[in-house]
């Protein structure tokens, strides 16, 4: 039996009694007094975890839900991206921070997992408060913990039954994490993903996530989406070069191409002798600027900014190629690839970027500008996604980067898991056997920790909008009669196996690591200290304790914890 909230807890029984905290042993009743003694720190973290976990707890699944986002620059944006909402989060509590910075490394280590972390810390937490509250000391509860989370590790890895192969097609691997993110065409976009990344795998199976880029065109469907080799950006041709075919050479500019007061050269509104002057500098400074590239053998000058008409004039003259970027996104791709740096001025850069060829590509009713290698050392790939409107290509762009994070991940352990709540319905009931055949604390944070565990499927349940609790039910009874690869889905209880939902098990573990080494360091935290930015340091559960400032010294030596 898992371990349940105070009211209930002396119902709880396990082996041995005399190990069992004072309020765990039967019989025993809450008194008011014993409500004094809650581990009010705990209670705190709880509960700043429960109102992080409330928030994007209906992401959870491919049932999950979208929300508005208001953007810090006021742009509103509909995702059901976990990461970018915690991103977004402006958290004051501790607790409520370790966690979103949890989740935030589970995604740049793993690529995924995000709502999973979260909701799996939310849950210990929970657990960890009733069994502080039962009479576990912070140190019990901490070793305890830790031995139930080694013996998750130690068991995980038995459940992963599927392993992709070294020259098999990924597509039924990736199914899950991309179907997840997408709103329609999942079979597409995961085809998709799947050639690309199996395409740009090295000889010796190693992977570079950096490898593919993601170009978005607005328009089209999705299905209208293709891959190139190649760097591919949304780009616009400004002058009547529109293509070099061997040896380009390109710089990159974060700034205007041409004068950059407001009298342009192609509208030039000049009032007085003044402005002239200037303007007649300006015109001659950038020829110059422009004469320079040349000299430097630059014949691509892509810019992300206004680009002049006139200056592209000189440009023309000179043999370069100029390409105004739409995005800041799409130049900063540039740099990386290319290897040179984006420059505030127009000159030419010490190093420039170098490909083979740069050129206008047609595409449907559209085009891209490519950038190619020659083909032996083409080191990227371009998937250019096309769709009708910007908020449905940004949740596809998404899913293909889920989907290169699946990849680079099995790449490094092919192992998959059985998905939609399965395994953690089968690790919850090997903790649940196991934690029965113990005494004292270890006993109860195995069933702790089964407790915790089993709250995800039934929050794909929930999500799914099925009867939670019958759901668990049923599920549990398929668990206890050995049936591993039973999870939930859209409708129901489904055998994962038949539907092809996996889970990477490397994310997993990397995620439950994660989450119990700072659960464990949490329900040893009792205080939250707080070091104003004024030299005054003092706790906030005690105000009457405001220290006066501080010498130097002392503001030297508490300076590296403020
Ligand atoms: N078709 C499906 N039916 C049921 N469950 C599914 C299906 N596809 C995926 N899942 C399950 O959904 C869960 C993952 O959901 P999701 O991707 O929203 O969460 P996450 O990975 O923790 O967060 P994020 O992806 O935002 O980083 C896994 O348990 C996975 O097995």
């Amino acid at each position: 039996m898992a371990v349940s909230p105070p009211s209930r807890a002396t119902q709880t029984k396990v082996q041995s009694d005399l190990e069992l905290p004072q309020r765990l042993k039967p019989g025993l009743e809450k008194t008011p007094e014993s409500q004094g003694e809650e581990p009010s720190y705990i209670l705190r973290a709880t509960a700043a975890a429960q109102t992080l976990a409330s928030i994007i707890r209906s992401c959870y699944g491919p049932f999950g839900r979208q929300k508005f986002l208001v953007t810090a620059k006021g742009e509103t944006v509909c995702t059901g991206h976990a990461a970018a909402i915690l991103k977004a989060l402006d958290l004051e509590h501790p607790a409520a921070q370790f966690v979103q910075e949890l989740a935030q490394t589970q995604v740049e280590n793993a690529g995924d997992g995000t709502v999973f972390v979260v909701l799996l810390t939310e849950a210990l937490l929970e657990q960890a408060h009733y069994l502080l509250w039962a009479g576990l000391t912070p140190t019990q509860l901490r070793e305890a913990f830790a031995t139930a989370t080694a013996e998750v590790l130690t068991a995980l890895p038995s459940l992963a039954i599927r392993s992709l192969g070294p020259l098999e097609d990924p597509s039924w691997a990736l199914y899950s994490v991309i179907s997840t993110h997408t709103l329609s065409n999942s079979d597409y976009l995961t085809k998709l993903v799947a050639q690309a990344c199996w395409v740009s795998r090295e000889p010796n199976g190693s992977f570079k996530p950096e490898s593919i880029v993601v170009c978005v065109l607005q328009g089209g469907k999705l299905t209208d989406s293709r891959i190139f080799p190649g760097v591919a950006i949304a780009g616009k041709l400004c002058g009547q070069k529109t293509e070099v075919l061997g040896d380009a050479r390109v710089a990159l500019f974060n700034c205007p191409f041409g004068p950059t007061n407001p009298f342009t050269l192609a509208t030039p509104r000049l009032s007085n002798p003044e402005e002239l002057l200037r303007f007649r500098k300006q015109t001659e400074q950038v020829e110059k600027e422009i004469a320079q590239l040349a000299i430097m053998d630059i014949n691509v000058a892509v810019v992300l900014g206004e680009v002049n008409e006139k200056s592209v004039d000189q440009a023309n003259y000179c043999g370069i190629m100029v390409i105004q970027a739409k995005s800041r996104k799409e130049i900063v791709y540039l740099s990386e690839k290319l290897g040179t740096p984006l420059l505030g001025r127009v000159l030419p850069p010490l190093e420039p970027g170098k490909c083979h060829k740069v050129y206008r590509k047609e595409f449907g009713d559209t085009a891209v500008v490519m950038f190619e290698w020659e083909h032996e050392i083409a080191p990227f790939l371009s998937v250019v996604l096309r769709g009708p409107t910007i908020q449905g290509l940004r949740v596809a762009e998404q899913a293909v980067y889920y989907g290169i994070d699946a990849f680079s991940q099995l790449c490094q352990d092919p192992r998959l898991l059985p998905g939609a709540g399965a395994t953690e319905m089968a690790l919850a009931k090997m903790l649940v056997d196991k934690g029965s055949r113990l005494s004292g604390p270890n006993g109860l944070a195995f069933q702790a920790f089964a407790q915790a565990l089993s709250s995800l499927p039934k929050t794909l349940a929930e999500n799914a909008g099925l009867a939670a609790q019958s759901v668990m039910a049923e599920l549990s009874g398929f668990h206890q009669a050995g049936n591993f690869f039973v999870g939930v889905g859209t409708d129901g209880l489904v055998n994962v196996t038949h539907e092809g939902i996996w889970d990477i098990l490397r994310t997993k573990a990397q995620g439950l690591q994660a989450v119990a080494e700072l659960v464990q360091q949490l329900v040893t935290v009792d205080q939250i200290i707080v070091a104003r930015k004024t030299p005054l340091y003092r706790q906030i559960t005690d105000p009457t304790l405001n220290a006066k400032v501080s010498s130097p010294l002392r503001a030297k030596f508490f300076g590296k914890y403020v």
